[in-house]
């Protein structure tokens, strides 16, 4: 038997190539050394030296894999210790008996085999008579068991170590880098890292199932407000539906009061008539009782004739009732002009592609058809149609004279010292600017009105009359001088600075500082008025090409004395004229403004809701707040004094605006119902209020004043 033949007994001697398959484990177990000479006879025969070869290769892998498995018992260890985890079952022995533990029984007793220095020795006195390409395979695979070996050896050492140490945390881990060699301190550093990356791992997996659940808690949390949402949704369609619903009930009801106020207007005149009669009978009978007396008796009461008084008020009473011009079927009717009080309200309706909602249903009254108009909702499509009375209604094709020809006389009344204001009110791009300001070819009412002023008072034979033009705008809560010299308006480039509202002792408005411009011609008008129209500030929305940003305030200051001898028998007049286009109410989701164009929508439907609530105080006999906007400030004096206010309300009638366009019905529609006693006592109490928060408040420099 070869050296190399005794060396490679035991299991890797179990090849059914080998010629040594009988050998037991003698090399290891005190077998004799076969001698040199015995030898001899093989030494230069590759044969056994293949099988040694293939033997060693086969001891090599077992190594490795046994290497593999002391590594994972070792990491399977190390997991428990930092995780407080049960070990697994019997890897410390395993690991303390080293590679044996992890081979089969005749592969531990080929490593003893390899072990044995007496055999080595001779193996490597032989191994110099192998051929030189087996030989240095053979060394190589010894030198690589040695080195899986020693690897194995140094991790049995280091778990050794760490088992000392009882469940000591992996910080013992660096003993493994002293056992020598650098793989063994790369091995221990990576098992490090896996193991770091291991207790990663496993918290990233908790903080996965942390996550995990509050996921579930998030969906459920959303899926409950997304049900709310549904629910909250479900409740406002039902309330806007409710809220029209009421409107119209508001409406119908309003109708009902105006049609029960006017009813009892004309019980009242029938009741002075019927009292009349009954005086001008008794004084009949009387008269007639001295005739009877007289003429003994000639003629019957009951065949009596009625006196033509009495004849005239039983015509004329119906007749003037009919002569108000409202058909009794929804029971409306209007007011007669004296028991109007100083508001009068007109309806102007702008021409629009998709027509069909509204309806002018004579001078004063419009119908809002709603019954099938595809954009109605249901409440509204439960009426065919809702009546609404004004003092005047001007349908699509009315031009803008026309609707100032309705008005001169109101505006006429300037030169007797009126002061007047005519306002536009509206939605968006409903045809306010065009009504006011118009262009060349169609004049708006500021231009035709204040051509008229001047006109009629130059005809006013015996007096001298003085004009001049003022004019601001209200943008985002500031006044703006629209008349301010040209160079004052560019002065740097920057913004202009807003002007100052101030309150004088008797509470009325006063604009520190405002340009005044004199006017003697309608040249001299269309010079201001372009100027206005220049400085004014206007944007593109999607409901408006060309928008006012800004509620635009244009005045005229009327004076005039009469030219009397002298000075007790002279009189003179002092009167404004107040022409505002109102920005327009705007909602920000339909005209798609941002940024400063929202601040600018957001400002303006501000100041006309504090507008709006003026009004309805007013018609609710309570005291108004004017100090809400810059605004309602300005246009105080019109809607409490004795100044006369029109109001034209302009509209829409395409169904895309419906909502806008029944809001600003209303709108007029309840200052409709605002009756002068209201007027003259919630002046007096705001009057009042504001002089008392006005402390000593001193008016410099233009300001604008009115009775
Ligand atoms: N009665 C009308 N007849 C013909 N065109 C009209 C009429 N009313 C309005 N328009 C046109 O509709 C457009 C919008 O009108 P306008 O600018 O006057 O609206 P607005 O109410 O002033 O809007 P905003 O409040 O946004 O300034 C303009 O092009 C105008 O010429």
């Amino acid at each position: 038997m070869s050296a190399a033949d005794r060396f490679t007994l035991g299991s890797a001697c179990q090849s059914s190539h080998s010629r040594s398959a009988s050998c037991s484990a003698g090399g290891a177990s005190g077998a004799s050394p076969t001698s040199p000479a015995a030898a001899t006879t093989d030494e230069t025969a590759t044969g056994p030296w293949i099988t040694a070869r293939e033997r060693l290769a086969r001891l090599l892998s077992a190594l490795t894999a046994a290497l593999a498995n002391m590594a994972r018992d070792r990491r399977r260890l190390l997991a428990a210790s930092t995780e407080a985890t049960d070990e697994p079952p019997g890897a410390s022995e395993r690991l303390q008996r080293g590679p044996q533990a992890y081979l089969a029984p005749a592969e531990c007793a080929a490593l003893r085999a390899f072990e044995c220095t007496d055999q080595l020795s001779d193996f490597h006195r032989r191994l110099r008579l192998c051929p030189p390409a087996l030989r240095a395979e053979l060394r190589q695979l010894e030198a690589r068991l040695r080195a899986t070996l020693e690897e194995a050896a140094q991790l049995q050492q280091g778990v050794a170590g760490s088992g000392a140490a009882g469940d000591q945390s992996s910080t013992n881990l660096p003993r493994l880098s002293d056992l020598g060699t650098g793989d063994c301190r790369e091995r221990a550093a990576s098992q490090d890292f896996v193991g770091e990356l291991v207790n990663r791992v496993q918290q990233a997996e908790r903080e996965n199932r942390c996550l995990r659940a509050r996921q579930a808690k998030l969906k459920r949390v959303l899926r409950d407000a997304k049900e709310q949402r549904r629910q909250l949704k479900e409740l406002a369609r039902r309330l806007k539906t409710e809220r029209d619903q009421a409107m119209l009930q508001v409406c119908h009801l309003s109708e009902q009061l105006h049609a029960a106020t006017t009813a009892a207007a004309t019980a009242a005149v029938e009741a002075a008539s019927i009292a009349k009669e009954d005086d001008d009978r008794s004084d009949l009978d009387e008269e007639e009782s001295r005739t009877t007396r007289s003429m003994s008796m000639t003629m019957l009461p009951s065949h009596r004739q009625p006196s033509p008084h009495q004849q005239r008020c039983r015509l004329s009473t119906p007749s003037s009732v009919a002569s108000w011009g409202m058909d009794g079927a929804a029971g409306g009717r209007a007011i007669p002009d004296d028991r109007r009080g100083k508001l009068r309200i007109f309806v102007r309706i702008r021409p629009d592609d998709s027509a069909g909602l509204l309806k002018v249903a004579g001078r004063c009254k419009i119908l809002l058809r709603t019954r099938g108009v595809p954009g109605a909702n249901a409440s509204l499509n439960s009426f065919d149609s809702r009546a609404f009375y004004y003092d005047r209604v001007f349908g699509p094709e009315s031009s803008s004279a026309c609707v100032f020809g309705a008005m001169t006389e109101l505006v006429g009344s300037c030169c007797s010292g009126h002061n007047v204001c005519i306002m536009a009110y509206g939605q968006t791009g409903s045809g306010k600017t065009h009504t006011m300001v118009g262009d060349q070819l169609n004049p708006g009412v500021n231009r035709l009105a204040i051509a008229s002023v001047l006109r009629a008072c130059r005809g006013r034979s015996g007096w001298q009359f003085s004009f001049a033009m003022c004019a601001v705008e209200v943008y985002n809560e500031d006044i703006r001088d629209l008349l301010r010299p040209p160079r004052a308006a560019n002065a740097g480039g920057t913004a202009p600075k807003g002007l100052k509202l101030m309150t004088d002792v008797s509470g009325a408005a006063a604009i520190q500082g405002l340009t005044e411009i004199p006017v003697t011609s309608e040249a001299d008008i269309d010079r201001c008025i372009a100027r206005c129209e220049r400085t004014r500030i206007y944007s593109a929305t999607r409901l408006n090409g060309v928008s006012s940003r800004s509620h635009v305030i244009v005045m005229l200051r009327v004076s005039g004395e009469s030219g009397a001898a002298s000075e007790l028998t002279s009189q003179s007049v002092t009167s404004t004229l107040t022409l505002c286009d109102l920005a327009g109410s705007e909602s920000v989701q339909k005209s798609g403004v941002c940024g400063a164009g929202l601040r600018e929508a957001s400002a303006i439907n501000r100041s006309l809701l504090s507008l709006g609530k003026v009004f309805e105080d007013l018609r609710k006999r309570q005291r108004p707040c004017f100090r809400e906007s810059k605004l309602t400030r300005l246009l105080q004096p019109h809607l409490t004094g004795s100044s006369r206010c029109l109001v034209i309300v302009t509209v829409r009638e395409s169904v895309n605006h419906l909502d806008e366009t029944i809001r600003s019905l209303m709108f007029g529609h309840s200052a409709m119902q605002t009756q002068p006693a209201d007027c003259a006592a919630a002046a007096a109490a705001a009057v009042d209020a504001d002089a008392a928060t006005a402390a000593s408040a001193t008016t410099a420099g233009t300001s604008i004043r009115h009775d």
